[in-house]
């Protein structure tokens, strides 16, 4: 392989790589041809110690700058993805296998785009002044502390960023764990950042699966913990962390409606749907799963669908021309393949797509099921793979309560040319981050997350400031103190 893909050693911490053989090993697989590509070490408990150690010393000094020196760091961070973002972006298709022509564009420079708007926000980072006649109050925003970052396997680059980002902006010191199952690019992320000139243990990497997780969120110099992941794990973080009070931030699980009313342009509804359901092959938390047609466009809409799905190229992610790659693992595949198995066992009709694609690699058909009903398995859970139900619907109201049925609420769309609709329906649908005439735009200057079961806090945006800081008020007393005795 001419490219590199077993990085120098399997955690970074305190400003360099470091490793334990004694760690359980972690094989990292291509997902486009299921060979190994790289081999690391789960993080053992004195490993996982010496990082947190080194973030809590590091994150003293780091929070003594000022605002504007922490931001130049990680703008000039940013600079330095950007300029690497062909090698980051082949990186991360080894990692995920997600296709080139996506991890060029949607995940390096994603995190570039945390890092430069994080970076910029973080000279202007203030409290404020309460006038209380002659005395006053004044606040300090102060950084929480160290924070833990914990990532799912979809978006590796993008998720470390997202994290780290508004956390060392505000002057904290992270420690983050990667997926076990994409542990390569978030080291990457770590190299650069220290080459930008963060200084050593602000942002630390150690790889493992659920335990080290757990040893992480557990310990008592943590005082904040981000996941993104799955609802099952979400509640085990989030009891875990609540049991020492620990600041939250959950990104997990959804299964988003998407709306679409006969008024709406056909070729918009069917791209909406397209990027909803298939892009990073289906693996993406936010996408609109339950796909609502009104019953007049219907037909047209799947005619249409069908039409478009046979243009997209599914094959080597590596190629520049592939447009749906693998699943990530094995095991993602046979979970996905069991979901179409009960699609079509509970009556839903297969329009397209539904079996595996023969090979070395964990490629799956993208998949259609039309005449899908609430009560079907596959309208229900959560798949994290490239399939769509279409649900039929007649009116309004009808789509509004069926698309509030469920225990999610990330995401939701809604296709039609009638703007006062499209806002009526937004304004009534529970759900974190949703798209009108648009689907799974994500730009950092938003929110970006859940209610529900789907999550607590938000990522991106000015509002993820107040998610890793905490106000410090102090109250000035100018005159004497009136004591009772
Ligand atoms: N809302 C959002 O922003 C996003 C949510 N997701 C969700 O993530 C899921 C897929 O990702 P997976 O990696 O399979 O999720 P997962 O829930 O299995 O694992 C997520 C992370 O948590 C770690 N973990 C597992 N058990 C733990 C424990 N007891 N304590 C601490 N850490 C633990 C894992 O090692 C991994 O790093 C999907 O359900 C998807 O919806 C994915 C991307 C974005």
């Amino acid at each position: 392989m001419a490219y590199e893909t077993q990085p120098t050693a399997s955690h970074f911490i305190n400003g360099t790589y470091v490793d334990d053989i004694a760690g359980t090993s972690l094989p990292v697989i291509y997902p486009a041809t299921g060979k190994v590509i790289a081999t690391l070490h789960e993080a053992t408990p004195a490993l996982v110690d010496q990082a947190l150690a080194a973030a809590a010393a590091a994150q003293i000094e780091w929070a003594k700058m000022t605002g504007r020196e922490r931001g130049r760091i990680l703008t000039d961070a940013a600079r330095l993805i950007r300029k690497r973002n062909h090698d980051l972006s082949v990186l991360e298709t080894y990692d995920t296998g997600k296709p080139y022509q996506e991890t060029s564009v949607a995940d390096a420079s994603s995190a570039a785009d945390a890092l430069e708007y994080f970076g910029g926000l973080a000279a202007s980072l203030t409290g404020e002044h309460i006038q209380l006649g002659e005395d006053w109050v004044y606040t300090v925003r102060e950084p929480l502390g160290v924070c833990v970052g914990i990532g799912a396997w979809n978006y590796p680059t993008q998720i470390a960023c997202w994290k780290a980002a508004p956390a060392l902006a505000c002057g904290n010191a992270m420690v983050f764990k990667p997926s076990e199952t994409t542990p390569l690019s978030a080291l990457k992320v770590a190299e650069i950042l220290v080459e930008a000139g963060l200084p050593a243990g602000v942002f630390n990497v150690v790889q493992g699966t659920g335990p080290v997780g757990a040893q992480l969120i557990g310990d008592p110099r943590v005082a904040k913990v981000s996941l993104t992941g799955s609802v099952p794990t979400g509640r085990k973080v989030y009891a875990a962390a609540a049991s020492n009070m620990k600041h939250v931030t959950m990104e997990l699980g959804g299964k988003s409606p998407l709306v679409i009313f006969d008024d709406a342009d056909l070729d918009n509804a069917v791209g909406g749907a397209i990027l909803a359901n298939f892009y990073s092959t289906g693996q993406v938390c936010s996408n609109g799963t339950r796909v609502f047609v009104q019953k007049g466009i219907k037909d047209a809409f799947l005619a249409r669908l069908a039409e478009r799905l046979k243009t997209a190229t599914i094959g080597d992610p590596q190629d520049p021309n592939t447009i749906i790659g693998p699943m990530v693992s094995a095991r993602q595949r046979e979970i996905v393949e069991g979901y179409i198995a009960k699609g079509i066992e509970e009556g839903a009709r297969l329009v397209a797509g539904g079996k595996r694609i023969d090979g070395d690699g964990f490629f799956i058909e993208p998949t259609i099921f039309a005449d899908v009903t609430d009560n079907m398995t596959i309208a229900k859970e959560e798949i994290f793979g490239p399939v769509m139900a279409v649900l039929d619907f007649e009116d309004e109201a009808e789509a509004i309560a069926r698309a509030n049925a469920t225990e999610f609420g990330l995401s939701a769309g809604v296709f039609t040319r009638d703007i006062s609709r499209a806002h009526r329906v937004i304004g009534q649908i529970k759900a974190g981050s949703c798209f009108i005439n648009s689907y799974n735009d994500a730009p950092v200057e938003a929110p970006f997350g859940g209610s529900k079961m789907s999550g607590v806090g938000r990522e991106n945006s000015k509002t993820a400031i107040n998610h890793y800081s905490q106000l410090k008020s102090v109250y000035v007393r100018m005159g004497d103190v009136e004591a009772p005795f």
